[in-house]
């Protein structure tokens, strides 16, 4: 069923990131934050960290336009797993190119079909200015060494379209995160709100991280966070130019050859069910 109450949708993830797949080119039921938030339900609805949409192209030569939902209904401009589910989702839809542009409200991004199976996507330049992050602070700092919670943190800050602040430690698993993140997150300096990673290098090619989203909480893989934290841990010389993140949900590969540069993320994403959702 699709149509004023009806919504026809696609189950997705990538490394364990949810998604809820909704193709709006071709069903006008109205969608808002709270029927976002009704979808991403994992009780009453389908269940997702986000809720991404596949819409009409916004730019000449791209293939489509996709929109992001965090689960409590507030929109993002980037997701990178999401833009690797959309681009499986439209392979499987019957696009044949190999690498083609999508349209994200961040801008336009590449997405690359991998031998492996995998999707490939360019991020953009990682860009570490206050701005950008929507950071207000007089001048910008690495780390940013602030009390948070009555705790020293110090932290890295980039924009991979959205807003990203990275620890670094020396173990992810006793990382306090589930303080962290929202204390972080919730400092009226970062004007909208950001992404808290916590990573701890294990080699230069290859560190573990978890990731505190805004307006979902953790999740199991964050696509822009492995991006994030591959960025700021690359601008202190800490790793290469190509790095396995190693997340709860499985591993994604990011490739960066540094400032100016635009940041590349891949890794597997899986089909789970799709269905009809009629609440
Ligand atoms: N899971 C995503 C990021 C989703 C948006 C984020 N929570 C935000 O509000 O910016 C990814 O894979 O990048």
């Amino acid at each position: 069923m699709s149509g004023p109450r009806g919504r026809r949708f696609t189950k997705m993830h990538g490394a364990g990131n949810d998604f809820v797949m909704l193709d709006r080119r071709t069903q006008s039921a109205p969608l808002d934050p709270a029927v976002a938030v009704a979808l991403a339900d994992r009780h009453r609805g389908v269940g997702c960290d986000q809720v991404i949409t596949i819409e009409a192209p916004r730019s000449e030569g791209a293939v489509a336009y996709y929109g992001i939902w965090n689960a409590d209904g507030s929109p993002s401009r980037q997701c990178g797993n999401g833009a690797r589910c959309v681009a499986a989702w439209l392979l499987r839809d019957g696009l044949s190119a190999e690498r083609f542009v999508l349209d994200s409200p961040a801008g336009r991004v590449t997405a690359q079909r991998r031998g492996d199976g995998g999707i490939a996507i360019e991020m953009g330049v990682p860009d570490f200015s206050p701005a950008a992050i929507g950071l207000d602070v007089e001048d910008a700092a690495d780390p940013y060494a602030w009390q948070v919670a009555g705790r020293d943190v110090r932290f890295g800050a980039v924009s991979i379209g959205n807003p990203h602040a990275v620890i670094d430690v020396d173990d992810v698993a006793a990382a306090p995160l589930a303080t962290l993140g929202p204390a972080l997150q919730g400092e009226a300096a970062f004007r909208e709100g950001c992404n808290v990673g916590v990573a701890q290098v294990l080699a230069p090619d290859r560190i573990r991280l978890r990731v505190f989203e805004r307006g979902a909480g953790e999740t199991l893989a964050c696509g822009s966070g492995a991006c994030a934290a591959v960025a700021v841990l690359a601008r202190r010389g800490r790793v290469g130019d190509a790095v396995a993140v190693e997340l709860p949900g499985g591993t994604l590969h990011i490739a960066w050859t540094g400032a100016g540069n635009p940041i590349w993320l891949a890794g597997p994403t899986a089909f789970v069910f799709e269905g009809d959702f009629i609440a």
